[in-house]
């Protein structure tokens, strides 16, 4: 089977200004990845690079085939992004903001219902704008909708950022039901502790370019952590 997300020398830059320079990994069917680095090392743009935000030299490919340049090809051909920041919208409620991830058109194992079993607290908020969500629920909103849009990688941009540790603890329990699915993960975090709770294998950026990958049980070794300066 071809990887669900390949790199190929990828180098990512905004406005002439290069940020990744010649990356190249590969995300394996059902498996979870971390990437980890420190504060502006590129792992945004990392993501971002899919949907050709900065400009983009290299290749990337989604199932062992080139991705083109159409913004909403990542989605139709089954990788989704929850960025960071969440991006929920006000006027739509919790329910419309879900039905948002439907527009891939994709067929697959996810409906209201199921999504709801995994978060129930958007069960409750179903009919409420989806800004009322408190910041934690607001994430899991976020994480259903790009669900809803039946990924075979689910991508998300520092999930965990100002959420409070029992927030964090229902996050891990919904990553590894939705494990369980086979979808792969690439999980963005600076927080290694995350990372080493539900990811297989890591992979760390540091000045735009990857500089250690491995499996995750080696996060714990201090050189590790020292290369790529957590
Ligand atoms: N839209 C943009 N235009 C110009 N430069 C940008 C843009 N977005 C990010 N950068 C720059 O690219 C570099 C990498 O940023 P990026 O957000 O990818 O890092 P990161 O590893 O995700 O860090 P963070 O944890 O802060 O989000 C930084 O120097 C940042 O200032």
């Amino acid at each position: 089977m071809s990887p669900v997300l390949e790199f190929r020398s990828v180098s990512a830059a905004y406005a002439g200004a290069q940020v990744l320079q010649d990356v190249s990994f590969a995300i394996e069917p059902g498996e979870t990845v971390g990437l980890v680095g420190r504060n502006g090392a590129g792992k945004s743009t990392a993501l971002l690079s899919v949907y050709g935000v900065p400009s983009v030299t290299g290749e990337i490919l989604v199932d062992g085939t080139p991705l083109g340049r159409r913004r909403y090809e990542p989605s139709s051909r089954g990788v989704s992004l929850v960025p960071q920041g969440k991006r929920i919208f006000g006027h739509l409620t919790v329910e419309e903001n879900m039905m948002l991830g439907r527009a891939s058109r994709r067929k697959g194992q996810w409906t209201t219902a199921r999504l709801f079993e995994l978060f129930p607290n958007l069960e409750r908020g179903r009919s409420r704008p989806g800004t009322a969500l408190s910041g934690g629920e607001q994430q899991m909103l976020a994480i259903a909708r790009a669900l809803m849009a039946e990924p075979t990688l689910l991508m998300l941009d520092e999930p965990t950022e100002g959420l409070a540790p029992v927030i964090i603890d229902q996050l891990v329990t919904a990553f590894r039901k939705i494990q369980e699915t086979g979808t792969a993960l690439l999980l963005v975090e600076q927080h290694i502790g995350m990372i080493q709770k539900v990811a297989d294998r890591y992979l760390a950026l540091r000045k735009g370019e990857l500089v250690g990958s491995g499996p995750v049980a080696d996060l714990a070794n201090r050189e590790v952590q020292e290369l790529i300066a957590l």
